[in-house]
């Protein structure tokens, strides 16, 4: 498929372009700080930059009527409502987190959050220290998945892809999840295989746990 990205010059922008290129995808689009490159019109779009460039990505997803998969972090409540209005006419995937890890520790959350009622819940998350938002979108989706208003701890520490740890404890014991990006390829092949999910839609919202 013919890609572009919102964000291509990013950490981000150049994993996804490195691997969609590998797997023989072309990258013919893209939008950052310094303006818009163009090759040809793209057969989809990908945003991952901030939430200040949102309106932008809106605007050219309605231009070139392509699916969005979008996985920028801090996003307004008035944007992801624009996100589901942009749904009805082209599919978009939303995420705060594309790796399958995180899937799985959801689940886990999702499992465990009715037999912890009076443990001692928070979570912590560490991050690189270029990192802009905080807490991270993933820390929120877990608080969100676990029905409670727990403290999140946020460390920036050097060059760490992503790291998310939810402890819990009673008086007796802790338990813990965690889970450890090692790199920025985990997410990357998230958003292909969001990518390939979204190619026979003509329309919808869907997250990641939709995809996969
Ligand atoms: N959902 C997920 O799985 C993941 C989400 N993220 C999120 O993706 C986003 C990007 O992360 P990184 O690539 O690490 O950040 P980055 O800072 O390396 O990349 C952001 C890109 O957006 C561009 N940008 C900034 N302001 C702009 C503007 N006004 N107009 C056009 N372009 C602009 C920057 O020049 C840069 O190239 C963040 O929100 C981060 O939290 C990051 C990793 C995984
Ligand atoms: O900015 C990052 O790097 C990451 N952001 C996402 C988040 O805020 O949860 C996902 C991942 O942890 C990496």
């Amino acid at each position: 498929m013919k890609i572009g990205i919102v964000g291509y010059k990013g950490r981000m922008g150049k994993e996804i372009k490195d691997l969609f290129e590998e797997k023989n995808h072309e990258f013919v689009w893209g939008y950052d700080k310094d303006g818009e490159y163009f090759q040809e019109p793209p057969q989809i779009i990908i945003d991952f930059s901030l939430p200040e460039v949102f309106e932008k990505t809106e605007d050219y997803v309605k231009k070139f009527k392509v699916p969005l998969i979008i996985g920028t972090t801090g996003l307004r409540d008035e944007q992801i409502e624009a996100l589901k209005a942009l749904a009805k006419d082209v599919p978009v995937v939303q995420s705060y987190n594309f790796s399958i890890g995180i899937q799985l520790f959801l689940k886990m959350v999702d499992f465990l959050k009715d037999k912890i009622d009076g443990w001692d819940i928070e979570i912590v998350e560490t991050h690189h220290r270029f990192k802009k938002d905080k807490p991270s979108g993933t820390a929120k989706m877990i608080k969100e998945s676990l029905d409670k208003d727990v403290p999140i701890s946020s460390l920036r520490l050097g060059n760490v892809a992503g790291d998310h740890v939810l402890y819990m404890a009673n008086l007796g014991e802790v338990l813990s999840i965690s889970h450890r990006a090692l790199s920025r390829r985990a997410f990357a092949e998230g958003v292909l295989k969001s990518a390939e999910f979204v190619t026979n839609k003509k329309n919808g919202y869907f997250t990641f746990t939709d995809v996969i």
